[in-house]
């Protein structure tokens, strides 16, 4: 049996302001440093101990990782960063407000946008101030792959290489795995494990710097569906709560 970690990073400066965030990289508010904190506790105190980290390349995941780590005094855990674990690039969203997007072009397109599985936002263009071509952390990154906005299909497909190349890899050799991502990134992530359907997962919103454990059968999949939040009724209230953003 294997056991997998995910842990959506605390909440950003931009959760707190209500802009879609996408790429921008933004750092964690002092909540979501916080709430990275206590995960790590979680994580203490259900005794669970990982053995490697995979974070995104972007701050806030990586701040969540090492506040967490820090507090379970697990710092020199080795460490994989990949652009593949990257929040969902949003396109001409990023760095607009949800509320103010969801009254521009009412519920239906902007439910579409933030909760469809396969309908893109307009692309960024590359100029735009929240654009990320240019980006030093993405240059070895071919122009082909480099994403100018992403529907959620296009994160499950550019992640899945990562979970298969790199995640497993490390969960066959006994390891116990901390992913530290993103909200758009784990549904799609949690989409593949639990086998969600295209419709099912836009119900489905995962909680900031709480841990969702997974533990996984010989073929990677969970032996309990949805996996076990390490608070639970938190999960439940904070999931809510992402949910309801815009309105
Ligand atoms: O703005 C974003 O990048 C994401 C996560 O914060 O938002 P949403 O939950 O609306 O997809």
């Amino acid at each position: 049996m294997a056991t997998l970690v995910l842990l959506r990073h605390g909440e950003s400066d931009w959760n707190a302001k209500g802009l879609f965030t996408g790429w921008v990289d933004v750092s964690l508010s002092a909540k979501g440093e916080d709430e990275a904190r206590r995960g790590g506790k979680l994580l203490q105190e259900t005794g669970l101990r990982p053995d490697v980290v995979h974070t995104s390349l972007l701050t806030r995941a990586i701040q969540t990782a090492n506040l967490a780590l820090g507090e379970a005094d697990l710092h020199w855990l080795p460490v994989k960063r990949s652009w593949r674990l990257n929040e969902r690039h949003y396109g001409a969203l990023q760095g607009k407000n949800k509320a103010q997007t969801r009254e521009e072009f009412g519920e239906e397109q902007f439910m579409l946008w933030r909760r469809s599985y396969d309908v893109p936002p307009p692309p960024i263009a590359d100029g735009d101030e929240f654009s990320q071509a240019g980006d030093a952390r993405y240059a070895l990154l071919p122009s082909e792959l480099m994403p100018r906005t992403e529907c959620l299909k296009d994160v499950v497909d550019r992640m899945l290489p990562y979970w298969y190349d790199e995640i497993v890899p490390d969960l066959a050799a006994g390891r116990t795995v901390l992913v530290a991502a993103h909200g758009n990134s784990l549904r799609a992530l949690v989409k593949h494990l639990d086998g969600i359907s295209d419709e099912d997962i836009a119900g489905l919103n995962i909680p900031t710097g709480i841990p969702l454990l997974y533990d996984l059968d010989a073929d990677y999949r969970p032996t309990l569906p949805g996996g076990r939040y390490l608070d639970p009724d938190a999960a439940k209230a904070a999931a809510e709560a992402v949910a309801n953003q815009g309105r």
